[in-house]
């Protein structure tokens, strides 16, 4: 299934363990992104719409799924965590969080939705001109799977200017550290939904991420997110 297959996961584990965020270039085919675009004005299919200014998130809005996930989402999902897994499972080790993430995503979302965490978290979002994604995290309920995907179905230089995604790093008592990621249309970025572990001379620190997207300037950009533990 399109990209999936032919990523460099030794690459990415080393990017995210470097910089807390990797890209899976070519993720998706242009027409996976066109398709996946089309989905946002449909009426069926979406569990909840959040117009990100209402609760002081930026501007802009989103959609999250419903279950049954379209089988995009739902075979990325289910095809991105297992290689995922020994990557996360080494950042709480590093972290010394004592939670172990099991290598099947059936397997996390069951201990998810024991919790009461039952709500679908994948995402489709939207932006026109002037609109941007307020510095964030996706945590929503004490089960948190530590690395999230967001794919850009969008291309920028064409279908929109600006909007460049962004992380920022707060380490402990220092000043916050910011990255742009590169991205084209069809390619996602892994990084970390919270927290990473950074090697210092003493050993390692964890240092705490936030992700957001700086204002569109012209046209629109849509992006699709897939977050692996779901909401309470
Ligand atoms: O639109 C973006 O690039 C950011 C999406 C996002 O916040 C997410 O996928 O969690
Ligand atoms: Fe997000």
């Amino acid at each position: 299934m399109s990209g999936a297959d032919r990523i460099d996961w030794p690459a990415v584990a080393a990017g995210l363990d470097a910089r807390g965020w990797a890209l899976l270039p070519g993720l998706l085919t242009g027409v996976q992104c066109d398709a996946t675009v089309g989905l946002y004005g449909r009426d069926e299919g979406f569990r909840s719409r959040v117009v990100m200014a209402r609760h002081g998130f930026g501007r802009g809005e989103y959609r999250y799924f419903a279950y049954p996930l379209p089988s995009l989402v739902e075979r990325l999902r289910t095809a991105l965590y297992p290689p995922l897994v020994p990557i996360a499972n080494r950042w709480h080790e590093r972290m010394a969080v004592d939670v172990r993430f099991p290598a099947d995503h059936g397997a996390f979302l069951d201990r998810c939705h024991r919790a009461g965490q039952t709500r679908p978290t994948p995402l489709l979002l939207q932006y026109g001109e002037g609109d941007y994604n307020c510095l964030h995290q996706d945590l929503y309920g004490e089960h948190v799977f530590p690395l999230q995907v967001a794919a850009l179905l969008s291309e920028p230089g064409k279908d929109f200017e600006g909007g460049e995604f962004v992380l920022t790093e707060q380490r402990p008592r220092m000043q916050s550290r910011a990255e742009v990621v590169p991205l084209r249309k069809g390619d996602a970025v892994v990084f970390a939904v919270n927290m990473r572990p950074v090697r210092g001379t003493r050993g390692d620190y964890r240092v705490k991420l936030r992700h957001g997207v700086g204002t569109v300037r012209a046209g629109h950009r849509h992006t699709l997110g897939v977050i692996f533990h779901d909401a309470a």
